[in-house]
Order: structure tokens, then C-alpha cells, then sequence
């Protein structure tokens, strides 16, 4: 008798080349993702040690981080991004790699464009020089972000030293309310286990909540993984799964398609493998969730109050104490109300095409509130075109939003899109730490788009279920 496995464990084993003496696994990555940001340095590494890239064809490159969001007319006005991109095109265009540029209609947010190109892909190991690489295991694989000297071994290998992580299985049963999204279900595993709670785990996203996800929303879920601690965590691949890839790019065609799907199909968990560790949700318990603090675990319901100290247990006190400062919030008022002067549509965590247009349902009719500022920023060219094809572009314009081009935007200050002084922002990003948006006293509100656009029409955190009278789920 066979031993029921896990996936995690088999692309582990399969993946692994050897164990170093310090009981590390050398691990093959079938996939290399790079963006502008942490790759110059590693690039000039090998140069140093007169290395070439290994594997170019196993290397995809995009521009996201630096991009300004309103022009794409090249030179960019800070001479600092220029030399950025600049350097990105001088290294893929030595070392042969594929650069998804802003004039090949495919650029995008780095966790956009491995799925739309059907580079991601079951039972594969993917690496980037990026935290939010975990979004790629929605399709079944592994794939966790590295720092820029092991983006230089990969470049280097094609392989990693890694050290195998435990396997906790997060399963969520039964159906969401009207109103909450995945964003909602990540916010309230994150709330519930921590921000450390993952730390040392990779999460196995399981049960029939995640089954009837569509690709996107999953994608939501595992994007926000390394938000709770755990580097990767993924979803086992099924017909949903494959209906996406299918004739995407790079996905496999012809008779390779059939014999991918075949191995695709295999290398999900099988039932009675072993867990470190199991969490048992239900679907019917997550709310419309927000943040209220300084990182994304500070989350309540929409229809709590904020926290006060004292409500806090003693070790966590300090960090509240400190969030409750900087937030600018009342300790025990309701989150609902608190006024909102910028509204965030944007990011790796939601701005796919589901997601824009689940928000124009709503939109149409509606006006942004005149003291918010909004901006809708697709997350990839292929987003921006398809919305626009769809005529979601217009629905977002008449409401007030501006409608820009794709790039990481408001999400992290490394771009013209920043927030000024302590403007409060109801984003549908992945992060609240402070000065993340670009300001030191800026402040971030993480929520859903749905969310999102709720505050920015009416100026304030609201429960959007309410306000667009949302009576049924629709499936995103
Ligand atoms: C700039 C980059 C290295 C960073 C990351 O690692 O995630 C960014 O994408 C982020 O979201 O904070
Ligand atoms: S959109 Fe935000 S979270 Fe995603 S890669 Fe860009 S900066 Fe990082």
C-alpha cells in the first residue's frame, strides 16, 4: 500500500536535486518570475562572478513597481525609475530572457501576468523576488518570494536552498454571505491565526469554499498567504484550474496539453495524507472584513467597533497602542463611518477583471464622494484591455474614478501614486504598515472592492451590503 501524499509533499520531492550537508533541500524552480526592483543587484552579482543566466527560457520578466500609472511615455520624470527599467531591459535583452515591456501589450503586476501567460502552472515551483509570489499557488503550486541574493542563485542554479516547511490544511466549508469576497475570507484567516501564524507553514487551502472559487479569488486568497506568516500556500488543482490555462501563452497545447492535465490531475493532496496541523472554518462566519490597524491582521467586521486597549490582551496592548496612535481612530466607535479622502482600486490582491467588474454592478448610477479622491488601476495591460472592451472602463469613469494604467500604483509609495499627509485610504491592497502608501503618516483601510467602492461614495468606511443592498452571493 502506497502512502496517501500530500501535494506540498510531492512537488517537494520531486523538485528536490539534492540535500545540502546543512539539511537543506536544493530545490529546481521551474519557474523564475523578475521585476525591476530586486533584480539589478542580483544581475550584477553574476556579472561579478562572470555567470550567465542558467535557464533564460525558465526566466519572465515585468515592469510594475516604478511605472507611473498616468502616462506611458518613456523617460519617466524620476530619473530613478528610468535607470530602473533601463537596467531591467539592458539585462533581459543580454541574458535572453522575456520582457513583458510596457509596449508588448502583456506588462503587468508580476503575480498578474505568470497566470494570464499560463507561465504558472500546477506542480510547479515558482520563485520571485516578491512577498506576494504565494499568489501563484492558487493554481496548485509551490511559489514563495526570495530576497535579491537568492534571486542570484536562482538566476545563477535554477535552484534554491530551502528549508521544507510544515503543512497546515486551512478548511473553510459552506457559502459566504451576500457581500463578502475572498479578500474577506483572507482578512478573517489572518485576523483569526495571527500575522505570525503561518510562520514556518505552508497553507493547503481546502474544502468546498475554495473548490467553487473561481481562479481569481483564489488567487486573492493566496496573494495575502504571506500577510498571515506563511510563505506559500496554495490550492489543489482541479477542472477549474484547467478551464483557465487552457490556450493561455505558455500553457502546454496539442497532445501536451492532455498529458499535463493528466499529471496536473495527480499531483493534487490525496484524501488521508498527512497535516501538520488542521483549522476548521466556516464559510457562514466571515464577515465584510477591515482593517483597523498597522498590518493586515488588525481586522474586525465592518459592523464592530474599533478596539479599545483594555479589550486587548496584555501582550498585544503595545501594538494597539500604537496602531489606535497612528490610525487616528477612536478606541470602541464603530469602524463604519470613519471618513475616507482616497479610494484604492488597485494591486496583486484585486484588480483582475471579476473584480472590476463584481465593482461596476454596483458603480453604475453611483457618484464618488467629493472630498475622495478614487483611482481604478488594472493590474495588468490584459485587464485594462479587457475592461475596456467590456465597457467597465466607462462605468468607472462616470462614477468619478480616474482610470489609469497598470502598474503596483498606490499599493506601495514607489511610484508617482502616493498618498499626501494623513489621508485615509480604503484600498483593495495587501498591506496597511505604516508609510506603506507613500506617506509616514498616511493610513490604509484593507478591504474588499465591493468595500472600496461603498466608502468611496459615500466618503466613509461602510458596510457595503447595506448600502447596495446586496440580497444574493454571486459566485465572482
Ligand atoms: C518591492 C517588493 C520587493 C515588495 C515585496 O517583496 O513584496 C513589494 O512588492 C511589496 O508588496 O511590498
Ligand atoms: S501590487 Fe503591491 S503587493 Fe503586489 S507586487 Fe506590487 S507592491 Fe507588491
Amino acid at each position: 500500500m502506497t502512502l496517501a501524499r500530500s501535494l506540498f509533499d510531492k512537488i517537494w520531492e520531486s523538485h528536490t536535486a539534492s540535500i545540502l550537508r546543512n539539511g537543506q533541500a536544493q530545490l529546481f524552480i521551474d519557474s523564475h518570475l523578475i521585476h525591476e526592483v530586486t533584480t539589478p543587484q542580483a544581475f550584477g552579482m553574476l556579472r561579478d562572478f562572470d555567470l550567465p543566466v542558467l535557464m533564460p527560457e525558465r526566466t519572465f520578466a515585468t515592469v510594475d513597481h516604478i511605472v507611473p500609472t498616468d502616462t506611458r511615455v518613456g523617460p519617466f520624470s524620476d530619473p530613478l525609475a528610468e535607470q530602473m527599467i533601463q537596467e531591467l531591459r539592458a539585462n533581459c535583452s543580454s541574458s535572453n530572457i522575456v520582457f513583458f515591456d510596457l509596449d508588448s501589450g502583456r506588462q503587468g503586476i508580476v503575480h498578474m501576468i505568470g497566470p494570464e501567460q499560463g507561465i504558472t502552472q500546477p506542480g510547479t515551483t515558482i520563485a520571485c523576488g516578491d512577498s506576494h509570489t504565494s499568489t501563484h499557488g492558487a493554481f496548485g503550486a509551490i511559489a514563495f518570494g526570495i530576497g535579491t541574493s537568492q534571486v542570484r542563485d536562482v538566476l545563477a542554479t535554477q535552484t534554491l536552498a530551502m528549508t521544507k516547511p510544515k503543512l497546515r490544511r486551512i478548511e473553510v466549508n459552506g457559502r459566504l454571505g451576500p457581500g463578502v469576497y475572498a479578500k474577506d475570507v483572507i482578512l478573517h484567516i489572518i485576523r483569526k491565526l495571527g500575522v505570525k501564524g503561518g510562520v514556518g507553514y505552508a497553507y493547503e487551502y481546502a474544502g468546498d469554499l475554495f473548490e467553487r472559487m473561481s481562479m481569481e479569488e483564489r488567487m486573492t486568497v493566496c496573494n495575502m498567504t504571506i500577510e498571515g506568516g506563511a510563505r506559500c500556500g496554495y490550492v489543489n488543482p482541479d477542472e477549474t484550474t484547467f478551464a483557465y490555462l487552457h490556450g493561455r501563452p505558455f500553457a502546454p497545447a496539442g497532445a501536451d496539453w492532455d498529458a499535463a492535465v493528466q499529471r496536473w490531475k495527480a499531483v493534487a493532496s490525496e484524501p488521508g495524507c498527512h497535516y501538520d496541523d488542521v483549522v476548521v472554518m466556516d464559510a457562514a462566519d466571515v464577515p465584510p472584513t477591515v482593517t483597523w490597524g498597522i498590518n493586515p491582521g488588525q481586522a474586525i467586521a465592518v459592523t464592530e467597533e474599533i478596539p479599545t486597549i483594555e479589550s486587548c490582551a496584555e501582550l498585544d496592548r503595545a501594538s494597539v497602542a500604537e496602531a489606535l496612535a497612528h490610525m487616528k481612530l477612536k478606541p470602541g466607535a464603530p469602524i463604519a463611518g470613519t471618513p475616507v479622502n482616497v479610494a484604492f482600486f488597485g494591486s496583486c490582491t484585486n484588480a483582475r477583471v471579476s473584480d472590476f467588474a463584481e465593482v461596476a454592478k454596483y458603480l453604475v448610477g453611483h457618484k464618488v464622494h467629493p472630498s475622495v479622491h478614487a483611482i481604478a488601476v488594472p493590474g495588468s495591460q490584459l485587464v485594462k484591455r479587457e475592461c475596456e472592451k467590456l465597457g467597465i472602463d466607462r462605468i468607472f469613469k462616470e462614477a468619478g474614478f480616474e482610470w489609469r494604467h497598470p502598474g503596483c500604483s498606490m499599493c506601495l509609495g514607489m511610484n508617482p501614486d502616493k498618498l499626501v499627509g494623513d489621508q485615509l485610504c480604503a484600498s483593495t491592497s495587501n498591506r496597511n504598515f505604516i508609510g506603506r502608501q507613500g506617506s509616514q503618516s498616511g493610513r490604509t483601510v484593507l478591504m474588499s472592492p465591493v468595500m472600496v467602492a461603498a466608502a468611496a461614495i459615500t466618503g466613509a468606511v461602510t458596510d457595503a451590503r447595506e448600502f447596495f443592498n446586496i440580497k444574493n452571493r454571486t459566485e465572482v
